[in-house]
């Protein structure tokens, strides 16, 4: 499925400062662990690992910016060069993403890159993390989301964009778009993802409380389709991609793009104004005041 030129455009725009990359082993590839033949060899980044199987033609994409896989702008660029290049090698039909980080999938946004930054940067941020969701969201390729940990906010956004989400039975790995507790809103196009996984009114009671649901009411709602235990998590997003690698690829790539194209328009369409709407919101004193009372919070926890 071709991505709507604008994207393809703007990812190589946007993926110029390859200085994003120093010290990266991008293109590079090492054996995996454990050996195997050249369909194990892993490549990757320094915040993401991607370990392909070429035989079967799914690769584990693995976030790991530890400690909580916080989306650093190093590290959204990293995933989107990382799917790139999967994507334009056909030897690759799925790709599982999990974490590499004990307890958590991922954070969501890193709020050190909006958090007393100046406009300009937090336009660069905000250009990457669209950059992300698009990517994902109309990918040609199969995703599957093994959640094995915490997945709230723009780590949910990530699940949200794959085709199917397996989540580790642990009650304090919660998910959702809990935006509203941080004193900020998720944008139109989280939100019209939310919608068409979970439907109009849990989308609207769950975004304006800012839930963030415990496996069981996370599978019960709809916001994942398997929960299992947290051993069976990995066994079980292969079993799942196996389920979906079973259709054609062109017949299934164009119903994707049949059922999301309209989605993801809404967002290329408006992609400048959509920007300079999170510039202006998160640039706000009282935004920024509620952003930095929070990430005291998180660091205070820890006391
Ligand atoms: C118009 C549109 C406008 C705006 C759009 C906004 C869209 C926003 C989407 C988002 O993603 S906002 C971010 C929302 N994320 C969260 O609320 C998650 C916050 N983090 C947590 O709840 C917990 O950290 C955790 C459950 C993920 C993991 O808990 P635990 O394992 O106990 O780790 P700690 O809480 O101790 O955190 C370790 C370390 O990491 C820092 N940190 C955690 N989350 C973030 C984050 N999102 N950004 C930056 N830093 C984060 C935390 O402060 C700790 O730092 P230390 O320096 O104390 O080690």
């Amino acid at each position: 499925m071709a991505l709507a030129s604008g994207v393809r455009f703007a990812a190589r725009a946007l993926l110029r400062p390859w200085a994003l990359l120093r010290g990266t082993t991008l293109g590079r590839t090492e054996p995996a662990a454990g050996g195997g033949g050249d369909g194990a060899r892993r490549f990757g980044s320094q915040r993401v690992l991607v370990e392909p199987d070429a035989a079967s033609g799914v690769a584990v994409m693995k976030l790991r910016n530890p400690p909580v896989n916080a989306l650093s702008l190093e590290l959204l660029t990293e995933l989107v060069i990382s799917l790139e290049k999967l994507e334009n090698d056909k030897t690759f039909r799925g790709v599982i993403l999990t974490s590499d980080c004990p307890r958590v999938f991922c954070a969501g946004l890193d709020l050190t890159e909006i958090c007393g930054r100046n406009p300009a940067h937090c336009a660069e941020y905000w250009k990457a993390m669209q950059e992300l969701w698009l990517r994902t969201y109309l990918s040609s390729l199969v995703l599957v989301a093994a959640i094995n940990g915490a997945c709230p906010a723009g780590g949910c956004i990530i699940a949200l964009s794959c085709d199917c989400r397996v989540l580790a039975d642990n009650p304090k790995y919660r998910i959702g778009l809990n935006e509203t507790l941080l004193g900020i809103i998720a944008p139109f196009w989280l939100k019209d993802t939310y919608v068409n996984t979970i439907g109009h009114r849990a989308s609207e009671q769950a975004l304006q409380l800012g839930s963030l649901f415990p496996p069981a009411e996370a599978l019960q709602v709809g916001l994942v389709d398997q929960v299992v235990p947290e051993d069976q998590v990995q066994s079980t997003a292969l079993s799942e991609m196996a389920r979906w690698l079973a259709v054609p690829d062109h017949a299934r790539q164009l119903t994707k793009n049949m059922m999301r194209k309209a989605t993801a328009d809404r967002l290329l369409r408006q992609r400048d104004a959509d920007t300079q709407n999170f510039v202006s919101f998160v640039c706000r004193d009282s935004i920024q005041k509620s952003l930095q009372a929070y990430l005291e919070k998180l660091r205070q926890r820890k006391g």
